[in-house]
Parts: structure tokens; C-alpha cells; sequence
């Protein structure tokens, strides 16, 4: 499948997804974000697939939605034609999802990266929600997801300054989980989802199930979701073969069952 605003290739298990609107520093507009829906979709539907890499260019992962694009819309446009509630789509993909971000990820493009189950930055990685800068806030859950990772000073403070933080600073923050060389960024990226892919995809779905139930419940709801995914876990093939491996010191052959 040809796509205009992005590339899509399969790297053995991992599917990988680059923003590829490198005039626009891959600013986020419909047709690119239909084309990311249309191969996580594509992604979600193979078998073959155990996770996905998300990234962009050296020089933006995405410089936020396209400002030319909705300078002009209207409310009415907005409410009734249900503006970007399609676009976060990446965040009910149910398989692994990492983003590598290298260079800027501001506005909706930081809101897309923490979209992801977790976030890789390059060192020249630069994260930011510029929406007040613009007469406008962040509209993809850059007031609530950032917060929860940040916390709220640090998320107040840039959402109403437009402060951008680079790689180090998110790092400390709990916005990403590590700093790689920026031309080890991608490949680094791929080996991570490639191990993740190596394991049980239906073990690897749940654990990222229970994970993201931390942050839309109580501590005692979560740890009872976990618990009932937990049991549930013994039902699958993939439990007794990695149980069994471990036993008998062998390698695992886990076959998503
Ligand atoms: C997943 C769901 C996402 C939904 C998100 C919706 C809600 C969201 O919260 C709202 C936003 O993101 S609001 C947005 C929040 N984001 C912002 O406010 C950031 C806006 N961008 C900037 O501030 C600067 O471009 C940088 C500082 C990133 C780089 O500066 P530099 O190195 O001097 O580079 P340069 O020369 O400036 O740019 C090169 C070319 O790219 C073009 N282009 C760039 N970004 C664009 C955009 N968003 N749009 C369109 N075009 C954009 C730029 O016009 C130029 O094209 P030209 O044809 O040659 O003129």
C-alpha cells in the first residue's frame, strides 16, 4: 500500500510507521493522520505483526497539527465534524506501540508520541505543547496526558508558556523512558519492539492493557483488573510453554495462543 504522507514497512515482527511530510516538518494534517490510522489498522489485522515503532525525521517527529490546515475552521466545523477525535486513534491500538522522537515533538505531535505505550527520544529531541503561543490549548490530550506523566507543575507551566523541553529535561521527568544517539534512535527502537514482538502477543496486549488501566483508575481497581488478567493468564498455551521453558532451560516458543 502507497501512501503519500507516510512510510510503512514490516522489519520481521515490528511494523514501522514514519512520518514523512518533510516540508511541512511533518506537520500532522487528515490526510496524514487517515494514512497512520489506515496501516496501525493494517498492523492491528496481521498476525505476523507483535508490535510497532512510530517515528518521524532527525529533524521532527511532528511539529503539531497543520496550522494552515485548521487556521480557517470554524466551530461548527470543529463540533460538528467532530475535529481530531479520529486522530487519536493510536492510543486505542491494542498491540505494543513505541515512539522514537527525534528532533521536535510539539503540540499534537508530543500529544501523538505520548499517545504511544512509551516514548525513545533522540538527544536533539524537543518536546512542547506552543497551542497558547497560537490563541488556542492543546485539544489531544496534551492538558491530561503530559500531566500525567510530568506532573502538574511542569505541565502548567508549559502549557501556558509554550516552554519546550529537550530530551534530557523529559527524561528526568518521566516523559521518556531513555536518551539514544540520534542515529541510533530508530534501529535502537526496533530491537526494543523486536524483543517485545518475541514474546506472547496476547501477554504482551494485556500487560499493556493493565498498564494504561493505571492511569484511568483507583490503586484497588487497578490490582483488581490486574489480578483477574493475571488468572486469566493461566488459560493460555504461551503460559505453560513459558513456565515449562524455564523449567527445562530452554529458549521459549511462544505461539500466541
Ligand atoms: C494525533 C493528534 C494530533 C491532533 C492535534 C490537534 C491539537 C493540537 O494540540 C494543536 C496543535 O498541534 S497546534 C500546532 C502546535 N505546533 C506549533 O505551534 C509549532 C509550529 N512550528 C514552529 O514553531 C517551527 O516550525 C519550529 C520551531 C518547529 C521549527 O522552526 P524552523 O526550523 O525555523 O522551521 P520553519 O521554517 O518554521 O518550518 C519549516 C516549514 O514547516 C512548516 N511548519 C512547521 N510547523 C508547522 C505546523 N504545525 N503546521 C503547518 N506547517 C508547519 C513551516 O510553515 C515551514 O513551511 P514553509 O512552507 O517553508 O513556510
Amino acid at each position: 500500500m502507497a501512501y503519500d504522507n507516510i512510510l510503512v514497512e514490516k522489519r520481521g515482527k515490528v511494523g514501522l510507521i514514519t512520518l514523512n511530510r518533510p516540508n511541512a516538518l511533518n506537520a500532522l494534517n487528515s490526510v496524514l493522520i487517515g494514512e497512520v490510522n489506515e496501516a496501525l489498522a493494517g498492523f492491528e489485522a496481521d498476525d505476523k505483526i507483535g508490535s510497532v515503532v512510530l517515528t518521524g525525521s532527525e529533524k521532527a517527529f511532528a511539529a503539531g497539527a497543520d496550522i494552515k490546515e485548521m487556521s480557517s475552521l470554524t466551530y461548527m466545523d470543529a463540533y460538528k465534524g467532530d475535529f481530531i477525535t479520529s486522530w487519536d486513534n493510536v492510543s486505542r491500538f491494542r498491540k505494543p506501540i513505541i515512539a522514537a522522537v527525534a528532533g521536535y515533538a510539539l503540540g499534537g505531535g508530543c500529544e501523538l508520541a505520548m499517545m504511544c505505550d512509551f516514548i525513545l527520544a533522540g538527544e536533539n529531541a524537543r518536546f512542547g505543547q506552543p497551542e497558547i503561543t497560537l490563541g488556542v490549548m492543546p485539544g489531544a490530550g496534551g492538558t491530561q496526558r503530559l500531566t500525567r506523566f510530568v506532573g502538574k507543575s511542569k505541565a502548567m507551566e508549559m502549557c501556558l508558556t509554550g516552554r519546550m523541553m529537550d530530551a534530557q529535561e523529559a527524561e528526568r521527568s518521566g516523559l521518556v523512558s531513555r536518551v539514544l544517539p540520534v542515529d541510533e534512535l530508530v534501529d535502537e527502537a526496533l530491537k526494543v519492539a523486536e524483543k517485545i514482538a518475541d514474546f506472547s502477543l496476547p501477554i504482551t496486549m494485556m500487560t499493556k492493557e493493565s498498564v494504561n488501566r493505571a492511569y484511568e483508575t483507583t490503586l484497588a481497581e487497578g490490582v483488581r483488573f490486574e489480578r483477574r488478567l493475571f488468572h486469566a493468564m493461566f488459560a493460555s498455551e504461551d503460559q505453560k510453554e513459558g513456565m515449562a521453558a524455564f523449567v527445562e532451560k530452554r529458549a521459549p516458543q511462544f505461539r500466541n495462543k
